[in-house]
Formats: C-alpha cells, sequence, structure tokens
C-alpha cells in the first residue's frame, strides 16, 4: 500500500541551490521516481539539472507552467522536445488554440526526432488561488464549473492530463474517470512550519490519493523538513 501511494508521489525541488536540490534527490531516491523542476530551479541551474538528475536514474517533471500566443508555445514546445523529461506543463487559461498548438507540437516532433515524447499536463486554477482572488481577476464563475470547463476544453484538445487542488478532485474523477491524469499540489499537514504558506485549496496527502489523484506533488512539508525522508513517511501515515 505504501509502495503505491509512494509511486503517486512526486516531490518538487524548489531550490536556487542546485546543490541543495540534489541532495533531496540523493536523500529520497530510494522511496521517490519523480522529482520536479520549477521555475526557481530551472532559471538557477539551467537545462543542465534536468540530466544531474537524470543520472541518478530519476525521472524529471519540468514544470514551467507556459502561457502564451499559441505560436510561442509551439515553438517553446518544440525545442523542448530536446531534453528528456516525463512530464511537463502550460496554463489551460492560455485557452483552446493554445492547447491544441502546444499538443500538435509536441506530437510533431516527437515523431520527427523518433523520441518518446512528455506528458502534458495543463494547470486549471492555481492552488494559491483563493475563491475571493479568483473573483478579483473576473473569474465570476463558480470554482467547480471553472476548473470542470478547463478540464473539460484540455480533454477535448487531447491534453494528457491536469494540475488542480485536491478539493476539486471529487467531481474531476466522477467526470472524468480514467480519461485525464489528475494531478494535484497543495498538500499539507501543519506540522512543518512554512513562513507565509501560499497554498490556499489543500489537503492531506492520503485523502488526495484516495479521492483519485494519479500524482501528487509535494514540496516544502518534505523539502523544509529536517529530515526530509522522515516527513514523507510522516505524510504516509497521515489521514
Ligand atoms: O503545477 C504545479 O505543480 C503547481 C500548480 C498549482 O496550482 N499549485 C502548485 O503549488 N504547483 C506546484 O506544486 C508545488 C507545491 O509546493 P509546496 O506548496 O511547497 O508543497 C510548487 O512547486 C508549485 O509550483
Amino acid at each position: 500500500m505504501e509502495n503505491n501511494i509512494l509511486n503517486k508521489v512526486i516531490v518538487a525541488l524548489d531550490f536556487s541551490d542546485e546543490t541543495k536540490a540534489l541532495e533531496i534527490v540523493e536523500i529520497l531516491k530510494d522511496d521517490i521516481n519523480i522529482f520536479k523542476i520549477g521555475l526557481e530551479l530551472f532559471i538557477s541551474s539551467g537545462p543542465k539539472i534536468i540530466e544531474k538528475i537524470r543520472s541518478k536514474n530519476k525521472q524529471v517533471f519540468l514544470d514551467l507552467k507556459l502561457h502564451d500566443i499559441p505560436n510561442t508555445i509551439k515553438k517553446a514546445l518544440n525545442a523542448l522536445m530536446e531534453y528528456d523529461i516525463f512530464m511537463t506543463t502550460i496554463h489551460a487559461l492560455g485557452g483552446r488554440k493554445m492547447l491544441k498548438e502546444a499538443r500538435d507540437s509536441i506530437i510533431e516532433s516527437s515523431e520527427r526526432k523518433n523520441k518518446k515524447r512528455p506528458l502534458l499536463i495543463a494547470v486549471t486554477l492555481l492552488t494559491s488561488l483563493s475563491t475571493d482572488d479568483l473573483v478579483e481577476i473576473g473569474i465570476k464563475e463558480d470554482l467547480e464549473e471553472e476548473v470542470l470547463n478547463l478540464a473539460k476544453i484540455s480533454k477535448e484538445e487531447g491534453i494528457d492530463g491536469i494540475v488542480s487542488s485536491p478539493l476539486e478532485l471529487p467531481y474531476l474523477k466522477k467526470e472524468f474517470k480514467n480519461e485525464l491524469l489528475l494531478i494535484t499540489p497543495g498538500i499539507r499537514n501543519g506540522t512543518v512550519h512554512i513562513p507565509g504558506d501560499d497554498q490556499r485549496r489543500s489537503s492531506s496527502l492520503k485523502k488526495a490519493i484516495y479521492q483519485g489523484a494519479d500524482y501528487v506533488v509535494i514540496g516544502r512539508q518534505i523539502t523544509l523538513a529536517e529530515d526530509p525522508k522522515k516527513a514523507l513517511y510522516y505524510l504516509l501515515g497521515q489521514e
């Protein structure tokens, strides 16, 4: 059971110091298979960090959350196919045409380069946004409706999966069954103090798994802990 859950855990290496990031990979390498490189680490270390993590026989989720006009996204994803990554992200709010270009670009380049393509994942509404934040930026739709709508457009355009908060899992699972991979960050248990915590729509690891997450992304609850392995196993044991 524990192993089944561990296979679904992605650890976010949100550091500007690559030594620190690689230290976490080393500590957790027997437990975790996928590590996430986000904007902070990618901008600080550059693409070479991908191979450094892959050389430890680990898979990379390159989370750049691309959001731009369709042509720019197409070219960026074509360039991204140079890297050997397991999964990458774009924003669903970029709209249908952008999602389509993203998907077409990644498939075309993988065929042209005869190379396995990464899973293409669309972020719906960031887990740091509360209902009030969403209303302020003009998303007046019911949050549930909005996430479902973004997920539906993503699926129609052939996107492999979506990122949402764990709170949205029950209705996403009901609607999409196994047709979309469901990925949820925003995992919290309150044991590690996170200064100025910015997550607003969160839940525990087990709850997210029971409610149908295919993958969960966990960062600071583990990476800021004095003993990251202990923190991971604590999360695994908690309801
Ligand atoms: O795409 C993501 O991974 C993502 C989407 C989202 O809506 N919210 C979110 O927190 N994330 C990422 O998930 C990780 C969460 O980190 P912690 O809040 O430290 O657990 C960060 O690396 C975020 O960039």
